[in-house]
């Protein structure tokens, strides 16, 4: 049997004398895409931050693929193609979409399948290909929003974690985001994503995990299926 994108023992990762993460095992990609949510400030970007190296962890483990990650720096992670999408589009302002998404593609197995991933990314997100030459700071939100991720697809990702890709947007803007982000899960890219829209990860994701006080506190698994009273139980815990 292959692996999982993800598999992830007993982590436990914190800033300074906080701890975040208290003992948060999940196994992540075998049945599809995951979706975290949970409420503000429980560890969801902690998370998603320590898979990708930039946060050293205390103890557990990460597996990307059954290989042992926990060690490497957030160049070998990223070298390997787990690729992190930060929340809030942090991108170099006087960049145009072209120049941004050229960085994306730094590693050595990103640069040789260059081509085929910005024609990916400009078929995926049309909005930015008509805009190619255009400085990112005289985007809108969600075009930047777009950038961040095709800046992303361009590592050439074999696992893409997503952090709040829809946040601040319009429901219309938001639909278009969604169903960009389905596109490159057809394509072959397994995801994992986070975002306080259960109703939007239930249609990226079939298993979802509710991450609460630093752990996993409840899982939706593939083919469950689960009424909006559930959820809010989840949430506030009765
Ligand atoms: N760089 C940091 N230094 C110190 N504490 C931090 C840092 N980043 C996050 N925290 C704290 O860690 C806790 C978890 O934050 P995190 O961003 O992981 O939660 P989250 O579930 O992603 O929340 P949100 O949905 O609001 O983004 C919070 O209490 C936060 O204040």
């Amino acid at each position: 049997m292959s692996a999982a994108p993800l598999e992830i023992e007993d982590l436990v990762a914190g800033y300074g004398r906080v701890s975040v993460l208290n003992g948060l095992s999940m196994k992540a990609g075998p049945d599809g895409n995951v979706g975290l949510f949970g409420p503000n400030g429980h560890g969801k970007t902690t998370l998603l931050r320590t898979v990708s190296g930039l946060v050293r962890p205390r103890a557990g483990r990460i597996r990307f693929f059954g290989e042992d990650i926990t060690p490497l720096s957030p160049r070998a992670i990223v070298e390997r193609g787990l690729i992190h999408v930060p929340q809030g589009n942090r991108l170099f302002p006087d960049l145009s979409i072209a120049e941004c998404l050229a960085l994306g593609a730094w590693t050595k197995r990103a640069r040789a399948g260059e081509k085929e991933n910005r024609e990916r990314a400009a078929a995926i997100f049309p909005r930015l290909a008509e805009r190619w030459r255009q400085p990112v700071r005289t985007l809108s939100g969600g075009e930047r929003q777009m950038v961040s991720i095709a800046t992303g697809l361009m590592g050439a990702p074999r696992l893409l974690l997503l952090d709040e890709p829809t946040l601040g947007l319009s429901p219309k803007l938001k639909e278009e985001l969604a169903a960009a982000v389905r596109a490159i899960s057809e394509a072959g890219v397994p995801l994992i994503v986070v975002d306080e829209d259960v109703e939007l990860l239930l249609g990226l994701a079939s298993h979802l995990f509710l991450i609460n006080h630093g752990a996993v506190g409840a899982e939706i698994r593939p083919g469950e299926t689960i009424g909006h009273d559930a959820i809010m139980a989840m949430y506030f815990g009765h």
